[in-house]
C-alpha cells in the first residue's frame, strides 16, 4: 500500500489536519494522481506494466469506507477537506471499485447518505457531468480544442462514464461493459428501435428480439402521480379549455388514467387529450384500441420532434405534458425542453418517467439536480415527490433466473423520484 492510501484509513485518532490533510496535499501536488488506485499499487510492487484495469479502488472509495462511525465535528470538517482536496485534484467521484462501487455507493451502503460527505460527491457529480456536457459542446469548436483536452484529463473519470440507455435512463458503464456498447442496439439507439419489431405481452411491452422492457405494468402508480401532476392546476384556467399531451403511448397506461380524469371534469371544461406515438407497432395497437374514433383524443402520428412543432405554429397550449418515450437520451430531452416552454401554458405543468440515473442512488441523486439546473435556466423549477418502489418490483426486476422475460432490469433504486416542472414565475 502507498502512504497515500494509509492516510485514508484513520487509523490513527484524533483526525487532525497535520495528521492527515497536510500529507494529502503534499503527496498530491507532488504528482501522484488523486486516482491512483490500489490496484495500481499492486502491479506496481508485482512489476506489471500496463495491466489491464477491471476496477479502481481510488483514495475517495477508502475514505469513504474507513469515515470512523464516531467521528466528531472537528474531524469531519478535516475529512471534508480531504474529499475536497482529492476532488480538486480530479478523483473521479463515478470510478467503481472491486465491488463495483463508486465512493457515493460505498457512503449509502454504510448509512451515510444524509451526510455532508455524500452531498459532496453529489455535488462533485453534478459539476463533472455539467462540465463533460459544456465540453462536448465546445468541442464542436476547433480553437477550443487544445485546452478541453486538458480540461478532460483532469476532470473526466478515466475507466467508466455515465451512459443512458432504454427510457432516458441513465447508467454507470464500468471500463467492462463499455467494451460490449453496442450502439445498433434498439434500447439505445432510436432509429433501430423504430424499426425493431415490438409485442404485448405478460402486462407488457417488449422488443420482440431482445425482450427488453419498453413498458412494463409495475410503473402504474408513477404513471398516475404523472397524471396528477399534470391536472393540478386546471382550475385556474380561464378558458376551460383542457389540453394534455402524453409523448410516447407504449402501453396506454398513462392515457386510460388521463381518459379517466378528463371525464370526471367538472361540467364547463373542454377537455382534449393529445397522444404522441413514433412507433408503427405501438400505432397499430393504438388503432386496434380505437382510440382514433374518440372525439375527445388526438393522435399525433410521428416522432416528437416531428409534430410537436407543427402545434406550436397552430397555437395550441397545453396545461399538462408528460413524456415517457423510449431509446432516447438526455440531449434529447434538453432539445424537448425548448418545445415546452412554447407549449405550455403559464399555470402549466410538466412531467416525466424519471430514470436519469436510476441505476444507482448516487448517479440518481446527481441528474436530480442535473436536470433541475437544465430545467432553472428555461425558467422552470422542479419539485420532486419520493414514491417507494414495492420490494417484490425490486426483486422482479432483478431477478435473473430464466422465468424473468425481461432481459436487462432498468431499475435498481428502492425509490422514484417524481417530477412536476412549473413556470417560475407564474
Ligand atoms: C415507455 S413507453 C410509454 C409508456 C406510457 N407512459 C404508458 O403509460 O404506458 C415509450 C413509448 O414512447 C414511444 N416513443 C419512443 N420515441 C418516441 C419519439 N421520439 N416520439 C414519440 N414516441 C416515441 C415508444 O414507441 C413507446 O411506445
Amino acid at each position: 500500500m502507498s502512504d497515500l492510501h494509509e492516510l485514508c484509513y484513520f487509523e490513527e485518532r484524533p483526525v487532525t489536519r497535520d495528521i492527515y490533510l497536510s500529507p494529502l496535499k503534499h503527496y498530491l501536488k507532488s504528482g501522484i494522481p488523486a486516482t491512483y488506485t490500489l490496484e495500481d499499487v499492486a502491479n506496481y510492487e508485482k512489476n506489471i506494466e500496463n495491466a489491464e484495469v477491471t476496477s479502481a479502488t481510488t483514495p475517495l472509495h477508502l475514505i469513504c469506507s474507513n469515515i470512523p462511525k464516531d467521528v466528531s465535528e472537528s474531524e469531519r470538517n478535516v475529512v471534508l477537506e480531504m474529499i475536497d482536496e482529492l476532488l480538486f485534484w480530479g478523483a473521479g467521484w463515478c470510478l467503481t471499485d472491486r465491488n463495483n462501487q463508486t465512493p457515493g455507493c460505498i457512503l449509502v451502503s454504510r448509512g451515510l447518505k444524509d451526510s455532508e460527505f455524500y452531498s459532496k460527491i453529489v455535488d462533485a457529480g453534478v459539476r463533472a457531468e455539467i462540465l463533460l456536457r459544456k465540453i462536448e459542446d465546445a468541442s464542436d469548436f476547433e480553437f477550443v480544442e487544445d485546452k478541453t483536452d486538458e480540461l478532460v484529463k483532469e476532470n473526466e473519470p478515466a475507466e467508466s462514464e455515465i451512459i443512458e440507455n432504454r427510457k432516458n435512463i441513465k447508467i454507470l458503464k464500468t471500463n467492462e461493459d463499455l467494451i460490449e456498447d453496442d450502439k445498433a442496439d434498439p434500447s439505445y439507439n432510436q432509429e433501430a428501435f423504430l424499426k425493431s419489431k415490438l409485442e404485448y405481452k405478460d402486462n407488457s411491452l417488449l422488443t420482440k428480439e431482445g425482450n427488453d422492457g419498453v413498458m412494463m405494468r409495475w410503473e402504474e402508480n408513477l404513471m398516475q402521480a404523472g397524471c396528477d401532476s399534470l391536472f393540478q392546476n386546471y382550475q385556474e384556467d380561464e378558458t376551460k379549455e383542457i389540453n394534455v399531451l402524453n409523448i410516447g403511448y407504449g402501453m396506454g397506461i398513462i392515457d386510460s388514467i388521463i381518459e379517466k380524469k378528463g371525464k370526471s371534469l367538472p361540467k364547463g371544461f373542454k377537455f382534449t387529450h393529445f397522444i404522441c406515438e413514433a412507433h408503427p407497432d405501438v400505432l397499430k395497437e393504438i388503432e386496434n384500441r380505437k382510440l382514433d374514433q374518440i372525439s375527445n383524443i388526438k393522435i399525433l402520428k410521428g416522432r416528437w420532434q416531428t409534430e410537436l412543432p407543427k402545434l406550436l405554429s397552430q397555437n395550441v397550449f397545453f396545461n399538462g405534458i408528460y413524456y415517457d418515450t423510449y431509446s432516447e437520451h438526455y440531449e434529447d430531452m434538453l432539445e424537448l425542453f425548448d418545445l415546452i416552454v412554447g407549449l405550455l401554458k403559464p399555470e402549466g405543468n410538466f412531467s416525466f418517467f424519471n430514470g436519469l440515473g436510476a441505476d444507482r442512488e448516487v448517479c440518481y441523486d446527481v441528474y436530480k439536480k442535473v436536470v433541475e439546473l437544465d430545467l432553472n435556466n428555461y425558467g422552470l423549477e422542479i419539485k420532486f415527490d419520493t414514491i417507494k418502489i414495492p420490494e417484490e418490483t425490486l426483486k422482479f426486476l432483478n431477478d435473473k433466473s430464466s422465468d424473468n422475460k425481461i432481459r436487462k432490469s432498468y431499475w435498481s433504486c428502492s425509490f422514484y423520484y417524481h417530477p412536476t416542472v412549473t413556470f417560475m414565475l407564474y
